[in-house]
């Protein structure tokens, strides 16, 4: 059996709300393991510049999150842009509901998408409702402001609220700070908090990044994979990535001393087929999807309406990589269907969009046949050390 050991940095989505609250509050934060992705560099980048052009290329959380924070910033104009796929990726929702509160945005090239020219000034109202269909990632923007905001803020979230365990997460941490909120029913209320306690707050490692240890130990004969600061109680919406693989995948996770160590279920019974709404996880549903085609189970995923706005439209994206490996894919607007494959079509190029998780869902297929990832580097937009921690597998192709 080979022992890996793998040290992963701290949660993305963890670390940049905290970044934003610590610009917000002043830095009475102090932060312990933070994420060393390119997002979170790009959220620190900007929350420390007093640049009236603001560029967080390809991050999604960086994006949301600033339109808000920099909608309160009383005097400050600022022109918030992006990648290429940044400006393709809707706002409207949130710029609506800013605007709503009284926020002075407005469109720079096409009306609903980045970049965005922001006025910052006070905003006053302190009601809003919101479509949460579309990303959690606007309903947490305007979590974190509303505890600037005089009177709070009451947020009514209509319809399916996608991605929720995100939701979970910024209420959770807002809590841990000391900041009342309540979520009754469909209504988020934040309470005006006019200063936070000095405090230390230790960011659990990041599960997303995880996931991918799971698949190369689904797909592989003898790992044992150690990862350190993972912890049965999360606020991460990806610790699902658990629970998944010992259910339809045969790894199992130990919880010690807060480090998990996966390995492989002896003789485990693998299912016929899988069905799985992932909409509570949907940054995992590419490595989930490769799994199962590595491992010839036929898979049905929905409640993935939110992967075409990601980094790329992701279920596209699974569908032509997964066809050029030999498989059998069919996508609608929310779901992807992937039938048993019989034969692998080996030493195929990967394309991977400028979408980090679509370079590393794709490798641990190198432990079954020869297959090349392009453009690699898209790792680092949240796992930096990826590749550096690939290498202690000792691949064969
Ligand atoms: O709030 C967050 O940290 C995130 C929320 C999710 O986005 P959506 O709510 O847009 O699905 C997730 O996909 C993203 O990677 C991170
Ligand atoms: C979707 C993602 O990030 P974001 O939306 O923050 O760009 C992701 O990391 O998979």
């Amino acid at each position: 059996m080979k022992e890996i050991h793998i040290q992963l940095s701290g949660s993305k989505s963890i670390t940049n709300r905290l970044l934003i609250l610590n610009a917000l509050y002043s830095n009475t934060i102090r932060l312990i393991n933070t994420s060393k992705s390119q997002d979170s560099q790009l959220m620190q980048d900007a929350l420390s510049s007093n640049n009236e052009l603001i560029d967080i290329h390809h991050a999604g959380t960086a994006m949301r999150f600033l339109s808000a924070y920099y909608s309160i910033q009383n005097k400050r104009k600022t022109i918030l842009t992006g990648s290429h796929r940044m400006k393709e990726r809707p706002i409207e929702i949130l710029v609506t509901a800013l605007q709503k509160l009284g926020a002075n945005i407005s469109y720079l090239e096409n009306n609903g998408y980045p970049p965005l020219e922001i006025n910052g000034k006070e905003l006053h109202e302190n009601k809003i409702k919101i479509s949460s269909q579309v990303s959690s990632q606007y309903i947490t923007a305007l979590c974190l402001i509303g505890t600037q905001l005089k009177n709070g803020l009451n947020i009514e979230l209509e319809g399916k609220v996608t991605s929720f365990p995100y939701i979970n997460m910024t209420l959770n941490i807002l809590t841990q700070l000391g900041i009342k909120v309540d979520f009754y029913k469909n209504i988020i209320s934040i309470a005006y908090t006019n200063k936070l306690k000095k405090t230390e707050f230790v960011i659990e490692s990041d599960w997303s990044s995880a996931s991918y240890h799971y698949s190369l130990c689904a797909l592989g004969n003898d790992f044992k994979i150690r990862l350190k600061y993972l912890f049965k109680n999360s606020l991460q919406a990806d610790r699902k990535v658990e629970i998944i693989y010992k259910d339809y995948f045969g790894v199992s996770t130990e919880f010690i001393n807060g480090e998990i160590i996966l390995s492989k279920i002896k003789e485990f019974c693998y299912p016929k087929s899988i069905q799985l709404d992932m909409n509570d996880c949907p940054d995992i549903a590419q490595t989930v999807a490769v799994t199962a085609f590595g491992l010839r189970i036929p898979i049905h995923i929905t409640g993935l309406e939110t992967l075409k706005i990601k980094e790329t439209d992701r279920l596209h994206a699974l569908k032509t990589e997964i066809e050029k490996c030999g498989g059998e894919v069919f996508i609608t607007d929310n779901s992807l269907k992937i039938n048993s494959c019989n034969n692998f079509i080996d030493n195929i190029n990967i394309q991977t969009y400028n979408d980090h998780r679509m370079a590393m869902s794709f490798v641990p297929l190198k432990l079954l046949f020869p297959l090349q990832i392009e453009n690699p580097e898209v790792v680092k937009k949240s796992y930096p050390e990826f590749w550096e921690d690939i290498k202690k597998y000792n691949f064969f192709y």
